[in-house]
């Protein structure tokens, strides 16, 4: 890896919560240079210093201040080897495309393009295989030079689920029944976010579109993709069936999540079968040696009042998850907790992982 040549990064939305922490992470990335940052027209032309309301609890790295914020225009990020995107849903779709078509690499955390027949919807420690697409991709949408894409990570909530969903299925095979109720935290919504008249002292039963996505990308991460690497093939148990429910909680940061799952072997593994499981868990991104991954994928606790979001979301500077509670369930099989970063695992840090395997790869 000390070979490995520096690499101009451009950060989309570079005020917003998500782009603050993709400023923070990558400030002391060791191959990814900041270069260009983005956001709307009323922070361009402003030094990011001026035009941040940084909330992070460091200061705002000495590289970034100074950086004068630019429209979001791909001939302004021209010399940049990989874009992040943290752009509000409402403009990242068309702006992320325009990026492509200027043969730039986009990836991107938000939810406009993970539909997308021919975008990889990755999570790093779950699905990098995903990038195979990236060839057919590139042969529609970046014919003239093969070099531009967009690869999207999940949903925050779902990419806390899935992880340990994937390490049940590598060692007891395919999942039939997913149940989970979430608790997020406010800063998932974003700056400045949910009323604090909403939020003090409540739980707020709705979050617009959440459920959906939860059980939808969790079948495309789940899943497979075609011999010839042209589609993906959604995963099939019958098919698993996945219902999630989504609530605010008065939380700042960590998203909670109760899981059910039900196997479609028969008998069940055991909670001590499940909890080794989780526990030796190992993806890509680390045989690849991606700086920005993990050292433990899934970190399970024994403590009976473990994981919580205020002692655990920062364990390993929230690239992995927690997972505690893990139980026989009366109606399904097992049921555990998982307590997942929403701002680094659950967006910017899956994103630099993203780009850390790209590279790895070869792709950039
Ligand atoms: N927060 C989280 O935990 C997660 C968020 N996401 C997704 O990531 C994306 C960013 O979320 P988040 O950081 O929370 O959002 P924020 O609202 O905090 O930030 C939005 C960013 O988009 C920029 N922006 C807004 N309008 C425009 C425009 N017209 N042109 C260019 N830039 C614009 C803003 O710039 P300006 O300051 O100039 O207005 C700001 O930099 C969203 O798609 C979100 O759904 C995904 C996973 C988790
Ligand atoms: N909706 C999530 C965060 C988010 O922005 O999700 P998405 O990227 O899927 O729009 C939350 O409120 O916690």
């Amino acid at each position: 890896m000390s070979n490995q040549r520096q690499i101009l990064v451009g950060v989309l939305g570079a005020t917003g919560t998500v782009g603050q922490r993709f400023i923070h992470l990558l400030s002391s990335h060791p191959f990814f240079t900041l270069h260009a940052l983005g956001a709307s027209s009323r922070s361009a032309g402003k030094p990011y210093g001026a035009a941040v309301k940084w909330k992070l609890p460091f200061p705002i790295p000495a590289r970034a201040k100074a950086l004068v914020v630019k429209e979001c225009k791909a001939e302004e990020f021209k010399d940049c080897g990989v874009v992040f995107s943290g752009l509000d849903a409402e403009v990242a779709g068309d702006i992320e495309s325009a990026f492509r078509a200027a043969e730039l690499a986009v990836f991107s955390n938000s939810k406009n393009h993970r539909r997308d027949p021919v975008v990889p919807l990755i999570v790093p420690l779950v699905n990098p295989s995903h990038f195979s697409i990236i060839p057919h991709q590139r042969s529609i949408h970046s014919p003239r030079l093969q070099t531009g894409f967009i690869v999207t990570n999940a949903n925050c909530s779902t990419t806390g689920l899935v992880i340990p969903l994937a390490a049940l299925e590598a060692a007891f095979g395919p999942l039939e029944s997913v149940m989970v109720t979430t608790m997020q935290a406010i800063s998932g919504a974003g700056y400045p976010g949910v009323p604090s008249l909403d939020i003090f002292d409540n739980v707020v039963p709705h979050i617009g579109g959440e459920e959906e996505k939860m059980e939808w990308e969790t079948a495309k991460i789940l899943g497979g993709i075609s011999h010839d690497g042209t589609a993906f093939e959604m995963h099939a148990t019958n098919p698993m069936r996945v219902s999630a429910a989504c609530n605010r909680v008065p939380v700042i940061e960590g998203h909670t999540e109760a899981v059910s799952v039900r196997f479609a072997r028969r008998p069940p593994p055991s909670p001590q079968q499940i909890r080794e499981a989780l526990e030796a868990y190992t993806c890509e991104a680390q045989t690849l040696e991606c700086p920005s991954a993990p050292k433990k994928v899934i970190y399970v606790h024994d403590e009976p009042d473990r994981p919580q979001p205020r002692l655990d979301r920062d364990f390993q500077a929230g690239a992995g998850v927690n997972v505690g509670r893990i139980r026989e369930c009366a109606v399904l099989d097992i049921k555990f907790v998982v307590l997942s970063n929403n701002v680094c695992i659950g967006a910017a840090t899956s994103s630099i992982i993203n780009a850390e395997i790209a590279v790895f790869k070869g792709l950039i």
